[in-house]
């Protein structure tokens, strides 16, 4: 069942189109990873989603509700996690979520427990009357998740959620929305770290200049760009007096030696492991490994996107974030 489904949305910013008529659904209970460079529409979208900007066209439903039309109605069930922090300097990180909790209508009790274990589940325990504008950068995102989901939000929407911080922090706060996901949470996140939609994505769209250029699940992207199944074996013994034997035994697969002991089969067709397993047995030769051999996620954005990665990461980190 889809939680969001989003037709043709359009942001223009007078002239200028920021996001150019895209389209998409989130199932209920995945995490749906927007990712893109610089400057490709990322913010301008989730902030069509959840109503902290206008949408200039198209349809945005969340949860049955007409979100353009009744989005107070959706932001009910929202969490937002916007990439700056709109949490109060003075106050501690008690102070801060009890106040989002009453924001939400919870009763005194409900909300000091809720602060309570939330601190203790973000492991911000121990920060005491620390006001927030002591708080590191990590901890200062971490409490800002943590008032984002004060009220057990059914949809969770990040903005770079991880960009600027230290790595065990972003560490940490994938750790945590893994565990929110597990727990029902459906998420979408907005990036431009690969590894990280990756690690943490059921689906995935690639953004760049306010379009969808793809979308799909991690096996899905892969497919798009392997054209052919590949399988390497690692033997004990050495590969190269055997080259012309395999090729004669397999002839549908294609073999290529990478170094003294391991060599690819390459086929369009599935590669079936048992007889080939059977032979090196009958030969004597001892397989060592065998494993599949899949394109990073990288790659495929490389190939889909055109977009180095290296380049991408460079833009944003001496971007405006
Ligand atoms: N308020 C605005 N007025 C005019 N142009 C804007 C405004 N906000 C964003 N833009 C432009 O719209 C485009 C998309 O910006 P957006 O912030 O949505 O991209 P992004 O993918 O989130 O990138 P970043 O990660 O750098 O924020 C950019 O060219 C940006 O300069």
């Amino acid at each position: 069942m889809n939680i969001v489904e989003v037709v043709n949305l359009t942001k223009k910013y007078e002239d200028f189109t920021a996001v150019d008529n895209i389209g998409f659904s989130i199932k209920k209970g995945e995490v749906f990873g927007f990712l893109g460079p610089n400057g490709a529409g990322k913010t301008s979208t989730i902030n069509m989603l959840t109503g902290l900007s206008k949408v200039t066209e198209g349809s945005i439903n969340i949860s049955r509700i007409d979100a353009v039309k009744e989005m107070k109605k959706a932001q009910e069930i929202m969490g937002i996690i916007p990439d700056e922090s709109n949490l109060y300097n003075e106050m501690d990180g008690f102070e801060n979520l009890c106040f989002c909790a009453s924001l939400y209508g919870m009763e005194k009790e409900e909300r000091e427990k809720r602060a309570s274990y939330l601190l203790k589940q973000f492991g911000l325990d121990n920060t005491g009357k620390k006001p927030f504008k002591a708080y590191s950068k990590g901890m200062k995102r971490k409490l800002t998740i943590a008032a984002g989901i004060i009220h057990n939000p059914k949809i969770l929407f990040l903005d770079e959620p991880t960009t600027g911080i230290d790595v065990e922090s972003a560490r940490q706060i994938r750790e945590l929305l893994k565990d929110l996901n597990n727990n029902g949470t459906t998420i979408f996140i907005t990036t431009h770290y690969i590894e990280e939609a990756e690690r943490l994505c059921d689906r995935i769209a690639f953004i760049v200049k306010g379009k969808i250029v793809k979308i799909g699940t991690i096996d899905e992207l892969m497919q798009e760009v392997q054209k052919e199944k590949i399988v390497q074996f690692t033997l004990e013994n050495g590969v190269l007096d055997i080259k012309g034997v395999i090729q004669e035994e397999f002839p549908s697969y294609r073999f290529e030696i990478t170094n003294d002991n391991t060599f690819r089969l390459y086929s369009k067709e599935n590669i079936s492991l048992m007889p080939l397993m059977k032979y090196f047995d009958d030969k004597g030769l001892n397989v060592y490994e065998a494993k599949i051999v899949k394109p990073s996620l990288e790659e495929v954005f490389v190939k889909i996107t055109g977009i180095e990665v290296s380049k991408m990461n460079k833009d944003k980190e001496g971007g405006k974030k």
